[in-house]
């Protein structure tokens, strides 16, 4: 009997499998290296945050996640799952939003739910009971019939999030989520994502370049030109940085660099 690949990898109900684990990945544009040697670590039911400034190499990070680009160098699993050798298996467990809007605006919120759940291979009815409890969960059951096109950017966003849970993923990627959102929207989004982390045990890697969107219990990486400058907990980072405030830790990992550089 042929044993497929995917059940010789370690069990995802394991706490000690990582949600996401990035070993040594490099990836060049060109002569442009976007990303230079990247290792980070989600674990299960963690909030990770992955901190950099613009063209840090986030973007291009989330994409070989994703295998919107093939990683030719290092190895990324989720869920044990190696990306490359096992997609199906590996993208089955990951949700992702990414930092453009991606929702029809000229479709429902619940047709748009549901339209990706069958692309994910759910039912019809399940789809919509799935998507109906989610939108519950997440204060928009009741915009369920209205049309993307008239909800707040904050509404379309959570939107997006309810529909990368949809197939029930391991893993939540999300590239720069509050970019364009008040400061009430964007506490609110932060929020949610954090309940989910708390209550579900989904591993969270969240890119974004706004310190206030960190919190004090949550695992950092710090990206800066393609490569990792500090990773750990909020105390290790102050620490690395021999400060006690995330904002000067940030400048000190990278500004200091960049003015050196
Ligand atoms: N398709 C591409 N072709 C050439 N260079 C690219 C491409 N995509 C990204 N880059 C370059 O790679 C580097 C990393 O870009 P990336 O978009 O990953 O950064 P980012 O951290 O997501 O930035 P931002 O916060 O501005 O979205 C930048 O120097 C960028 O110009």
């Amino acid at each position: 009997m042929t044993v497929p690949l995917h059940d010789t990898a370690p069990s995802p109900a394991d706490p000690a499998v990582p949600a996401l684990a990035v070993q040594g990945v490099t990836h060049t544009f060109g002569a442009r290296r976007a990303l230079d040697d990247v290792s980070l670590d989600v674990p299960a039911g963690s909030f990770t945050a992955l901190l950099g400034p613009n063209g840090a190499g986030k973007t291009t990070l989330f994409s070989l996640i994703t295998r919107l680009y093939d990683n030719r160098s290092g190895a990324i699993h989720v869920l044990g799952y190696d990306v490359r050798r096992q997609p199906a298996a590996a993208l089955s467990r990951l949700g992702v939003v990414f930092q453009a809007r991606t929702l029809d605006l000229e479709l429902t919120v619940l047709e748009n739910l549901v339209y990706h759940a069958t692309l994910h291979g759910m039912g019809f009815g399940a789809g919509r009971r799935r998507a109906m409890e989610l939108l519950d969960g997440a204060g928009l059951a009741d915009r369920a019939k209205d049309k993307v096109r008239n909800l707040s950017g904050g509404q379309m966003r959570r939107v997006e999030i309810v529909r990368a849970l949809m197939h029930r993923p391991r893993l939540l990627l999300l590239d720069e989520p509050t970019v364009g959102l008040d400061i009430a929207s964007r506490a609110a989004l932060v929020a949610q994502v954090r309940e989910l982390v708390a209550s579900d045990g989904i591993g969270v890697l969240w890119a974004t370049h706004i310190i206030e969107e960190i919190g004090s219990g949550d695992r950092i990486v710090v990206l800066h030109r393609g490569r990792v400058r500090a990773r750990g907990s909020f105390e290790d980072i102050l620490a690395e940085a021999a400060t006690d405030e995330l904002g000067a830790a940030f400048l000190k990992l990278v500004g200091e660099e960049a003015e050196a550089a």
